[in-house]
This record gives structure tokens, C-alpha cells and sequence, in this order.
């Protein structure tokens, strides 16, 4: 009997493989495809690719309307790679930050007709991997031994949903905020990122507990940038939890909404140039909000929860855990003080992504 992988374990080898720069292989029925990463493709192995066969770069629909590129494809753009460019030029419309030094990257050539699931799904493991949600596309009918390949197209969005996570460790965690805590440390059968539940006290099951679902921000919780409000909504809802006696905060990495640590700093750095939080998403290429709640529906319900009294701002959490399977009996505010840093950001939140602020 051949050891076959799961699909989860070969999600798990291909996000690590895009990460390195290394294709993975496609197939969709009757077409087969290299696809990589153009974040990590090397001039040398942008080269071998080019003797596999002719080329082709999909973007997704947010990263082609800022570079101007038709969009035919819905929610994506196919251009081929002229025969006279090169990494450069890849990297160029891959990544945003050449963008005001060098505006023009066309006029680009988009592609019409013909499938583009192989394209789509090579996008969104990109984005599972945390790069840049570009890739570059090789049909072959070359047989490829050592590649990592999918012999169906990975179904990727519904994924996450079904991933199972085991429980790894909990251990006893004393909290200046809250006083005792118990952390769980959940570790998902496809790679990604481990995620923890810090439950305070002793919630009784029976009860909507009241909980909060927080998305990892490093600068905000660890290093106390006072560019958004995540650090004191992290240590108001501890505190808001030791005070009640009881409460569950799951914190989820999610860092960026979704988009990973370097895809966020490539966002402030867009920032920087004057570009707010959602339109910084867009350029790169991103939707404003990436992230997949399912899991912390998935994660609270382990935990035996099925009601909540929820520490948020953003009505979508609500909607989404409903959506999920868990009640949320009330939604309580979770409002910290704003400052010169981050009233913008605040103010956009409300603004375009229906923030309760
Ligand atoms: N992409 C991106 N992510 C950001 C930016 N600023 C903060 N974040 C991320 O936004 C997420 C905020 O998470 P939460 O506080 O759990 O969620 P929320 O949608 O703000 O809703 P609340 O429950 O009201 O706080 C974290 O993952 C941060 O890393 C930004 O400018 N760009
Ligand atoms: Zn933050």
C-alpha cells in the first residue's frame, strides 16, 4: 500500500513549499499546472519554469484594479508573462511597494475565457501561506516527480472549517488582570498556526459565558503601538473577565486580520504613504478583513460553550459565531481610549467596516 498524504498534510507541505519558493503542482480535471509563489521566486527558478511551458501570472481582482489590469476573470486577473520581463517585473505587480516609485506597469494584457480554478486556488494557498497574494502559473503535461501536488483542486476555502484541531497542552496560568486562568493550546491537523483559549476562572457550561474572540496583533498586544486599539482591549476584556469571575478569551492567530505579520508591516508601510487600513489591504491585494471566525465557533463549541456574551465592536464577529452555531445572547462593548495614533483608524473602522465605536 503506497502511503498516500491527506489533503491536509499536503496543504501543509505546499504552504511550506510556496514559502521556500519551491511550485507545487495543480491538476483540474483534464489541465495541470506549476504553480509559485511570486513573493519568494528566484531568477534561477523562474528560468526552469520558463522551460516548462509558457507562463502566466493571476492576481487577485483587488491588486489588478490598483495596477489598472482588466479584470475578466471575477474576483481574479490572468496576465501572461511577456517573453522580455522578468523576476523584476513579477515582483513589481506582486508587490505594492514600488508602486509610487514606478506607477506604470502596463499597459498590462489580460487574459479572457478558459478555466481559472487552478489559478484561484493557487491565490488562496498563497494567501493560507501569508504571502503575497500572487502567483505565477505553468501548464504543463510534464510528470514532475518530488513536487508537492494536488490531484484534485484543494477545496481551501471550506477547509478551515473542517480542519480538525487537537488539544496539544493546558497548564494553569496566574493573570495580574484576571487572577487564575487555565491555557489551552490548540494545534490544527493543516499546519497553520496554533491557536489558545485562556479560560478564567471556571465558566459554568449552562450559561452564556461572557467571552471575548481576539485576533493576534504583535505590534498592539506585545509591543504597545498605539496605531490601534488591540493591547487595551486585550487587557480590558482580561480585566473585565477577572471581574465577572469568569469569562473564555480566545486568541486567534490571525495576526492582520488575516493577512500575517509581514503582509500587515507591508500595509502600514502603504500607511505610511497616506493610504488607510482597508484601502492598504486592497493595494496589496487583499479583501479588508481576511480572517475565518468559523474556527473560533469551532474552538468555543469544543470547549463546550454554546452560548456567549460577547466583548466586541464589530458586528460581523456576532453574525459570523451566530452563523456558527453559537448563540450571542448580548454583545457587550469593548471601547478603549482613543489617541492621536489611532482615532484614523478607529474613525475607518466605523466607517467602512461597520465598527460599533
Ligand atoms: N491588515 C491590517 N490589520 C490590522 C491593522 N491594524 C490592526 N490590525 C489587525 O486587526 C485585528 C484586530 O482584531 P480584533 O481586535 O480581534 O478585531 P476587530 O475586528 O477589531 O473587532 P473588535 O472585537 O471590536 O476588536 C488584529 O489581527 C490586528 O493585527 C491594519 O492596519 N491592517
Ligand atoms: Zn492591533
Amino acid at each position: 500500500m503506497p502511503l498516500i498524504p491527506t489533503l491536509s498534510e499536503t496543504l501543509a507541505r505546499a504552504r511550506a513549499d510556496l514559502r521556500v519558493g519551491l511550485p507545487v503542482v495543480i491538476r483540474d480535471g483534464e489541465q495541470t499546472a506549476l504553480v509559485a509563489a511570486i513573493e519568494t521566486l528566484s531568477p534561477a527558478r523562474l528560468a526552469e519554469l520558463r522551460a516548462q511551458g509558457a507562463p502566466h501570472v493571476a492576481l487577485t481582482a483587488r491588486r489588478a484594479e490598483t495596477l489598472k489590469a482588466r479584470v475578466y476573470d471575477g474576483d481574479l486577473a490572468r496576465l501572461p508573462l511577456p517573453p522580455d520581463q522578468g523576476a523584476d517585473w513579477l515582483r513589481g505587480l506582486a508587490d505594492p511597494a514600488g508602486d509610487l516609485a514606478n506607477p506604470m506597469k502596463g499597459p498590462l494584457f489580460a487574459m479572457r475565457g478558459g478555466a481559472t480554478d487552478i489559478e484561484r486556488a493557487g491565490i488562496a494557498l498563497a494567501k493560507s501561506a501569508h504571502l503575497l497574494p500572487a502567483v505565477l502559473v505553468v501548464p504543463t503535461t510534464q510528470d514532475l516527480p518530488g513536487l508537492t501536488r494536488f490531484d484534485a483542486l484543494p477545496a481551501i476555502a471550506s477547509l478551515a472549517a473542517e480542519t480538525a484541531m487537537a488539544e496539544v497542552a493546558a497548564a494553569r496560568v496566574p493573570l495580574a488582570l484576571a487572577g487564575q486562568s487555565r491555557l489551552h493550546i490548540y494545534r490544527p491537523d493543516d499546519g497553520e498556526a496554533e491557536h489558545y483559549a485562556v479560560e478564567i476562572g471556571q465558566p459554568a457550561r449552562d450559561k452564556p459565558v461572557l467571552a471575548r474572540l481576539h485576533s493576534a496583533c504583535f505590534t498592539g498586544d506585545v509591543l504597545g503601538s498605539l496605531k490601534c486599539d488591540c493591547g487595551p482591549q486585550l487587557h480590558e476584556a482580561l480585566r473585565m473577565m477577572g471581574e465577572n469571575g469568569a469569562g473564555v478569551l480566545l486568541y486567534l492567530n490571525q495576526e492582520g486580520r488575516g493577512i500575517g505579520l509581514a503582509n500587515k508591516m507591508r500595509a502600514y508601510s502603504l500607511q505610511d504613504q497616506g493610504y488607510d487600513t482597508v484601502e492598504a489591504n486592497h493595494r496589496l491585494g487583499f479583501e479588508d478583513d481576511e480572517r475565518d471566525f468559523r474556527i473560533g465557533a469551532a474552538l468555543l463549541r469544543r470547549l463546550g460553550f454554546g452560548q456567549v456574551r460577547l466583548l466586541t465592536n464589530n458586528p460581523r464577529k456576532v453574525q459570523m459565531l451566530e452563523n456558527h452555531g453559537i448563540g450571542v445572547t448580548e454583545r457587550v462593548p469593548l471601547i478603549t481610549p482613543r489617541n492621536r495614533f489611532n482615532t484614523g483608524y478607529l474613525d475607518i473602522k466605523a466607517e467602512k467596516s461597520g465598527h460599533l465605536l
